[in-house]
């Protein structure tokens, strides 16, 4: 499980932007389209503010990814913890990419669990008898070791037939919608993206403590095809040192 560690936060994104060029590239040498998941949360903004930068937005046919959403906080798009509005504000209002390229989890005029069902309709379309789901997956993890919106001590870490699901969060008073670990599991490519010391207990843990997914979630995530983790400096500085 390759972990590429940088020592800054910008280095890091250069590092996952040139990663993900050459990934899309290769990947479209063999197939017509590029199936990406992009994660909410903070952490992604610098990387989609460089993808749409003049340095890396020509290496990238835009025409050819389909994007999709690991989870959402079911709040209305225009409420600015909603994960989509965040991807369109640092990066999808800035590049070519179509609205028929773009898969929303829907949080309006709906409820969370017909929303999650709605979603799970458009993977079996793009997915089903497909060797692979996603052809990659950018996730986060959270100071708690969760990831998507598999939060410690709740019941959809278990979840092993739906690839969509919804649950309430009391904790930040709101419902989520979020990718279940089938889905991801089934991906090409997993690509955590993590920074800062906060994250440095529980990165520890997570990649080098026991096995325990019901207290750090990111465990559950063991793709069938690469697992990267990204991580700056800071967020690495509790790992004990590869010889
Ligand atoms: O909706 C979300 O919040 C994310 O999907 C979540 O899983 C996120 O990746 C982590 O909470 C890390 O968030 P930061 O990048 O803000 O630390």
């Amino acid at each position: 499980m390759p972990l590429h560690v940088e020592p800054s936060v910008d280095a890091l994104m250069h590092t996952v932007a040139n990663w993900m060029v050459e990934l899309i590239a290769d990947t479209l040498k063999k197939q017509s389209r590029f199936t990406i998941a992009l994660s909410g949360g903070n952490t992604p903004k610098s990387l989609h503010l460089l993808l749409a930068s003049p340095t890396y937005r020509n290496k990238i046919e835009w025409d050819k990814l389909h994007f999709f959403w690991g989870d959402e906080r079911f709040v209305p798009f225009n409420d600015e913890r909603n994960n989509a509005k965040m991807a369109f504000d640092t990066l999808l209002n800035s590049v070519p990419v179509k609205k028929e390229q773009i898969h929303i989890m829907q949080t309006e005029n709906i409820t969370p669990e017909a929303s999650a069902e709605a979603y799970e309709a458009i993977l079996h379309k793009y997915f089903n008898n497909q060797p692979f789901s996603f052809d990659l997956v950018l996730l986060g993890m959270g100071d708690d070791g969760h990831t998507l919106s598999l939060f410690p001590g709740t019941n959809v870490i278990h979840e092993t037939q739906k690839w969509v699901t919804s649950l309430w969060l009391a904790a930040q008073d709101m419902y989520r919608v979020t990718l279940t670990a089938p889905i991801v599991n089934q991906s090409a490519h997993v690509a955590f993206i993590t920074t800062g010391s906060n994250k440095a207990h529980a990165l520890k843990a997570v990649l080098e403590g026991p096995s325990n997914v019901d207290q750090y979630p990111s465990q559950i995530i063991q793709p069938k095809g690469s697992l990267h983790w990204f991580a700056d400096a800071a967020a690495t500085a509790l790992l004990t040192p590869s010889v």
